[in-house]
């Protein structure tokens, strides 16, 4: 492809980077055509002090949305569910307004409030509090609809969790099929992702895979273990695990149209703007983001409590990265970690 190749002294500083920020490692795998670039740093555990590498799992956070978006797009395809109908068609309690569509809910437009602002105010009280614990979608929703909605239906994007609760009810509900089901049917087994799994509310991770450490609000204490979780807080928001190689894969194949047909696919790219410059979008369970090259990316963010995630890929599928470090509540760790994507497509360096 045109693009520049990839910057692999630069991902290298990127990590670095994150790592002297507070990550214990960090991980980079690129695939770009015939070649594949990995890229690993630092420690997947800091108990053995055993090594990162790019083979490891890890939790994906919300980047397990595109997924959920996935398998609700192929439900339009095959006519069970309107993308502009009323979610209250769908579901088996009512929402608060009967405005708030499918398609509201898959790009962040229907004001309804994010519980996880009020669960993880005080982050590691807030998840001691629910690591082990397993919700219904219900009490998730409902913990949702107790506080007032951001906008009104469709009058602004304002992310939140709860509206990815609301889709699992609903796929749930309309087809009378679990998530797991659903996930392992239509995209693990499909795409052969042979390291993807949806295992809530068990909370440990089998293979090989990162463990992942939550920064405390006072930085000057240590680092929390919180690899083990139901994750219960998020599951069809945030509950998937995989690695860096199914991840690119996943990306590469939806854009190159190998699990949604062609509409479902270009409405889930139309992409609205939602920062100031424009640069970072979000369309139905995906963003995009334009970088410096000209180049404009596909994917998801995630950060769930100790892993944050960058999973994009061009619009042709040629190229795609995923990145992640194994930590999370540490804003900057974070916003370096970013810096790959700019290292992967543009091969540029951070700034
Ligand atoms: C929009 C986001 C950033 S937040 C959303 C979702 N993750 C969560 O909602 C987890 C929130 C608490 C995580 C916790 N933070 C605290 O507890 C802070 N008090 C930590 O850092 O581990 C995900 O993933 N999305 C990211 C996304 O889409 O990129």
């Amino acid at each position: 492809s045109s693009l520049p190749t990839p910057s692999v002294t630069s991902v290298l500083a990127v990590q670095k980077q994150a790592m002297a920020g507070g990550a214990p490692g960090a991980l980079t795998r690129i695939d770009a055509g015939s070649s594949t670039y990995r890229i690993s740093s630092g420690q997947a555990d800091t108990a053995t002090h055993a090594a990162m590498d790019t083979g490891r799992r890890f939790r994906v956070g919300s980047v397990s949305k595109t997924f959920t978006t996935v398998v609700l797009m192929q439900l339009v395809a095959e006519g069970r569910i309107d993308l502009d109908a009323p979610a209250n068609a769908y579901l088996p309690k009512p929402l608060p307004d009967d405005r708030i569509t499918v398609r509201h809910l898959l790009s962040h437009r229907s004001g309804l409030w994010d519980y996880t602002n009020e669960m993880f105010s005080s982050t590691v009280p807030g998840f001691e509090s629910v690591r082990n614990k397993v919700f219904t979608y219900q009490e998730l929703i409902d913990r949702s609809t107790a506080h007032q909605v951001n906008n009104e239906p469709g009058a602004a994007y304002s992310y939140s969790n709860t509206n990815f609760v609301v889709l699992g009810q609903l796929i749930e509900h309309v087809t009378g099929v679990p998530m797991a089901t659903h996930y392992q049917q239509r995209i693990f087994e499909p795409l052969d992702l042979k390291h993807t799994s949806y295992v809530h509310p068990q909370t440990t991770i089998s293979g090989s895979y990162a463990r992942g450490y939550l920064r405390q609000d006072d930085t000057t204490l240590p680092l929390v273990d919180s690899t083990e979780q139901t994750v219960s807080w998020a599951q069809s928001a945030g509950a998937i695990i995989s690695d860096a190689a199914d991840l690119n894969r996943f990306f590469s194949s939806l854009v190159s149209g190998r699990l949604v047909p062609k509409a479902q696919l270009q409405d889930m790219m139309r992409m609205v703007p939602v920062n100031a410059d424009g640069t970072q979008s979000y369309g139905l369970g995906l963003r995009s983001r334009k970088l410096s090259c000209g180049v404009t990316v596909y994917g998801h963010t995630g950060t769930v409590q100790g892993y944050y995630t960058y999973a994009f890929t061009t619009a042709d599928g040629k190229r795609s990265m995923t990145s992640m470090a194994n930590t999370s509540n540490n804003g900057s760790v974070n916003t370096v970690l970013g810096g790959t994507l700019e290292a992967a497509f543009c091969g540029t360096a951070p700034a």
